[in-house]
């Protein structure tokens, strides 16, 4: 699947974004299928704001967002369902895990959404091990850490097949052991599927072989 931006700028932001020079902002990029992709950006510059129209949850933008060469408005409710059932993977920076579901539940809520689910039972309890969570599977969402949310929501985002897989600043609350650990699966992950990552973070990041870094 083939990711591009057009011009696109954030309508709330248009005046700072004009103001000054970014590499994707108002730029025509191509995100190459099966690269490992760094966007760095400080605070309140639009890292979660991009995330969100690549996933298409919001759309107050000029400009295009080209998946598989059409805008993403070209789309069918049905199409982007499937997309990101299938395509697209996420981490959000604000996590969305389930309250009132287990660490576990809210796995396999993500898990059994196809009919043959691309990851065993067996496999996420592996990952849990590697990321040192298996002990909380059971505890209520409600009652995570925010470490312990982030390696959650990282394996969820691992449990479905995906071209793309798109994270935003997903080692905010990781030590630097836990965060090693989440990286080397992410990217063993990503290779297995031949998939594309995209890690937006205030800082540079060594954790990942990047082909290309972007400066928001
Ligand atoms: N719907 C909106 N309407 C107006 N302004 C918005 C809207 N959404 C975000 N903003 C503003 O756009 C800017 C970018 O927000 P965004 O959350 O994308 O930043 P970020 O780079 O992810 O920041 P952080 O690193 O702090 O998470 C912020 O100044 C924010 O206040």
């Amino acid at each position: 699947m083939q990711l591009q931006l057009e011009n696109l700028v954030p309508i709330p932001l248009r005046d700072k974004i004009l103001q000054r020079t970014s590499d994707l902002w108002n730029q025509v990029v191509t995100f190459t299928p099966g690269s490992f992709v760094k966007i760095k950006a400080p605070s309140g510059t639009g890292k979660t704001t991009l995330v969100h129209y690549l996933y298409n949850i919001r759309n107050d933008y000029s400009g295009k967002v080209l998946v598989d060469g059409q805008a993403w408005d070209a789309y069918k409710k049905d199409q982007i369902a499937r997309m990101r059932q299938q395509q697209i993977s996420v981490v959000f920076q604000d996590l969305r895990i389930f309250d009132q579901l287990t660490a576990a539940e809210n796995i396999e809520l993500k898990r059994v959404m196809l009919p043959n689910p691309y990851c065993t039972a067996e496999k996420v309890a592996e990952m849990a091990a590697r990321l040192n969570v298996s002990h909380i599977m059971n505890q209520s969402g409600k009652t995570l850490s925010y470490g312990e949310r982030q390696r959650i929501a990282i394996i969820r985002a691992l449990v479905q097949p995906f071209e793309w897989l798109i994270m935003d600043e997903p080692f905010s609350h990781l030590d630097d052991e836990n965060a090693q650990k989440a990286a080397d699966l992410i990217s063993e992950e990503c290779r297995a599927r031949n998939a594309g990552f995209i890690l937006t973070d205030l800082d540079h990041d060594n954790r990942f072989a990047y082909d290309i870094h972007f400066n928001l």
